[in-house]
C-alpha cells in the first residue's frame, strides 16, 4: 500500500525548488513515518497545454532508477524513490498547492507552467536538503570533449577543443540567457584541486551576478534555499569563517576531489556518447531510430553495456543499441549533484530517462552551438583531464 498525499495537508508542504519538468516540497507536517524527511516531486505542465495523467510515467522514473541507474551509481549517491497517490479528491488538493507555492516560484517558471492537477501519482524522495547542514546542489553537465573519430572535418578542430558547456553558454549568452560564464565544467570534473577550486568560484560568482537563478548552482541552509542576499548565513554553521564565498568553496572541496560520484558521471557520459550526436545522426539518417524503449529493452541494453562498455560497431544494425546508450549519456549530462556539508555526502538527482524523440532536437542544438561558437576569433581551450 503507498502512503497517500491527501492523508496529509497541502501546507504541510513547503515549496523547495523545481526544474523543467518538476517541482518539489519538503515535508513540514506532523510527524509522519511515511513523509519525514523526503521531498515530494511532482510534475508540472506547461500552461495553455493539456492535463495529463502522469501514472505511467512516474512509475516509469522509479523503475528507471532501480533498474538502470542503480546499476550505474552505488545507491549510497542516490536518494531513495517512492511512489505516493494523491489519493481522494485530488483535484482540490493539487488546487491547494498549486495556489500556495505561487508566490514562491521564479517569475520565469511562473510564466511557463504550473503543478499538474490532474496527476494521480507523484514520487517521494529522501530529502537531501534537510536538517541544520548547508547543501549545495551543482548541475555540472558535459564532464568531457569528444573523440575526433565521429566528428566532421567542419566541427572535429572547435569541439575537440572547447568543451560542450563552455561553448553552449557562449550561444545562450547571445540569446540573453542567464548563464554560468566563467564555468567550465571540465575544470569541475577535473579532480585537480585547484581547477575545481575554481569551477566552483566561477559558480558562486554566476550565482551573485544572476541573484542565483542560473541554474547551476543553488544554496539550501536549513533546509531552505538562499538568495546571494542571504548569504551569511553560510557562516552559522561554519567554524572560523569570515567569507562566505570562500568558507563554501574550503568546505566543498575536499568533497568533490575526494568523491568517486564526479570520475563515475564523467566515466559514463563518455562511454554513452562514443559516437557523438553527429555519429549517431549518420546512422539514424540512414534507418529509422524507433520508439522509446521499455523498460525491458533498458534492462538488456545495461547488461550489455556492463558486460563490454566499448560500443558495438557504428553501423546501422547498431543504431537501436547506440540510440539508447546516448539516450543514457544525456541523462547523466543533465542531472545534478547534491553536496551536504559538513557531513560531506554526495547525492545524484534528477535521473530521469529522456524521450527518443529528443535526439533530433539534440542534433540541431549541437549544430547551432557549434555555428555560433566557430565565429567567435579567439576560442577556449578547455582541458578533459580524464581522457583516456
Ligand atoms: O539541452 P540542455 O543542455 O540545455 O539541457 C536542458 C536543461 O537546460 P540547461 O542547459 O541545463 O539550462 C534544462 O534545464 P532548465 O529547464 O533550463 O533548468 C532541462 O534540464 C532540460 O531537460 P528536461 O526538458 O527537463 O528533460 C535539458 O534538456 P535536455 O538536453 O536534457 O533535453
Ligand atoms: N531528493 C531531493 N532532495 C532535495 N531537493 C531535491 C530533491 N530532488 C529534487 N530536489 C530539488 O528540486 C529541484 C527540481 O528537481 P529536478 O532537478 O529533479 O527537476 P527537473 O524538472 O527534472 O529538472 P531539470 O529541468 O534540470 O531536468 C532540484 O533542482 C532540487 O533543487
Amino acid at each position: 500500500m503507498f502512503p497517500s498525499l491527501t492523508d496529509t495537508l497541502p501546507t504541510d508542504w513547503s515549496y523547495l525548488s523545481e526544474g523543467g519538468a518538476t517541482i518539489v516540497f519538503s515535508y513540514k507536517g506532523p510527524s509522519n513515518p511515511s513523509f519525514n524527511g523526503t521531498v515530494l516531486r511532482l510534475r508540472k505542465r506547461v500552461l495553455g497545454s493539456e492535463d495529463e495523467d502522469h501514472h505511467s510515467e512516474i512509475d516509469f522514473t522509479i523503475d528507471f532508477q532501480k533498474e538502470i541507474i542503480e546499476r550505474l551509481i552505488p545507491r549510497a549517491h542516490l536518494p531513495r524513490l517512492v511512489p505516493v497517490v494523491v489519493g481522494e479528491d485530488a483535484g482540490t488538493w493539487l488546487e491547494a498547492l498549486a495556489a500556495a507555492c505561487e508566490p514562491h516560484r521564479p517569475a520565469e517558471r511562473r510564466r511557463t507552467d504550473h503543478i499538474d492537477v490532474k496527476s494521480s501519482n507523484a514520487v517521494l524522495a529522501t530529502d537531501l536538503v534537510g536538517g541544520q547542514i548547508i547543501a549545495v546542489e551543482i548541475k555540472p553537465k558535459w564532464g568531457f570533449l569528444p573523440s575526433p573519430t565521429f566528428l566532421s572535418d567542419a566541427t572535429r578542430s572547435i569541439k575537440t577543443r572547447t568543451c560542450r558547456f563552455c561553448m553552449h553558454s557562449h550561444l545562450k549568452a547571445q540569446q540573453g540567457d542567464v548563464v554560468a560564464l566563467g564555468y567550465c565544467s571540465l575544470d569541475l570534473f577535473s579532480g585537480d584541486e585547484s581547477r575545481v577550486k575554481n569551477a566552483l568560484s566561477s559558480l558562486w560568482d554566476a550565482w551573485m551576478n544572476s541573484d542565483g537563478a542560473m541554474n547551476n548552482l543553488k544554496v539550501f541552509v536549513h533546509g531552505k534555499k538562499i538568495g546571494p542576499v542571504e548569504q551569511s548565513c553560510i557562516l552559522d554553521l561554519l567554524d572560523d569563517a569570515t567569507d562566505p564565498k570562500e568558507a563554501l568553496i574550503s568546505a566543498l572541496l575536499p568533497i568533490l576531489t575526494a568523491t568517486p560520484v564526479l570520475r563515475t558521471l564523467a566515466h559514463l557520459q563518455r562511454t554513452l556518447d562514443a559516437l557523438d550526436i553527429e555519429g549517431l545522426a549518420a546512422l539514424w539518417d540512414r534507418a529509422p531510430v524507433g520508439p522509446d524503449p521499455t523498460m525491458s529493452e533498458w534492462t538488456d541494453f545495461i547488461a550489455t553495456y556492463l558486460a563490454a562498455p566499448s560500443l558495438p560497431p557504428a553501423d546501422s544494425a547498431h543504431l537501436r543499441h547506440h540510440a539508447l546508450a546516448y539516450l543514457l549519456s544525456a541523462t547523466l549530462k543533465d542531472c545534478s549533484v547534491i553536496v551536504r556539508v559538513p557531513d560531506g555526502t554526495v547525492a545524484v538527482i534528477d535521473l530521469d530517462a529522456k524521450h527518443i524523440d529528443r535526439l533530433r532536437k539534440w542534433a540541431r542544438l549541437d549544430a547551432e552551438i557549434v555555428r555560433a561558437y566557430a565565429a567567435v576569433p579567439e576560442r577556449k581551450v578547455c582541458v578533459d583531464a580524464l581522457r583516456v
